[in-house]
């Protein structure tokens, strides 16, 4: 799998490596499909679902951080099939999305109305506050949208006194479903 370099920093992100290969599982992107985002932030996960995805169209409502993006997505060569939006979704949304991965949670109800609206095939939300987790949560179930609830905490390690020791990420838990969502175990999810 390419690296991803990220020269520019922005305060919200990135999503962590780690996560991210859990979220490319999830998202099962290919060539045919056009993969929406919400929150493009440092383009971490940008990047790499233009590396996978037929088209990708990258919402992020921060001007600052969508410069962010765009100078990542450049630095990594990442261009043509990226059409990066500076907008609040669901305002930018497109309406023949297949994949949609939720990173930055303002108004994810009404994202989540116009991804049932729209029938997005496959749906991720990443979430690091409990309460937004809880509620986001709720809206997926009540839109039978749900799959999957995953609760990440990586740490990571580093030498003390020759031997080794962790520093540990925020947990983040990952909501996985979409309009055709299946049982946990049941499906390609
Ligand atoms: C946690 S960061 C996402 C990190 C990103 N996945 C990365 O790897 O850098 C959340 C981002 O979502 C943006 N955001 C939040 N709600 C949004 C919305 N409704 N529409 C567009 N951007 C949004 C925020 O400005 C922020 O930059």
């Amino acid at each position: 799998m390419a690296h991803v370099s990220l020269p520019h920093d922005a305060k919200a992100g990135p999503t962590k490596p780690e996560v991210r290969a859990v979220l490319l599982r999830k998202l099962d992107l290919g060539p045919t499909d056009h993969f929406a985002e919400v929150g493009s932030c440092t383009g971490a996960v940008t990047i790499e679902a233009a590396r996978r995805a037929g088209r990708v169209t990258a919402l992020e409502r921060n001007a600052e951080r969508i410069e962010t993006t765009r100078k990542n997505l450049a630095a990594n060569e990442v261009t043509g099939n990226v059409d990066l939006r500076e907008a609040e979704a669901p305002e930018g949304l497109p309406d023949d999305a297949d994949t949609l991965f939720i990173g930055g949670s303002r108004n994810y109800e009404a994202v989540l109305d116009k991804a049932v609206e729209t029938g997005v095939d496959r749906i991720v939300m990443n979430v690091s506050r409990l309460e937004v987790a809880g509620a986001a949560t709720e809206a997926f179930r009540e839109r039978d949208l749900l799959a999957d609830v995953v609760q990440f905490q990586v740490s990571r390690g580093y030498e003390l006194a020759g031997a080794t020791s962790f520093n540990a990420d925020n947990p983040v838990y990952m909501l996985v479903g979409g309009t055709g969502a299946v049982a946990a175990d049941g499906g390609p999810r």
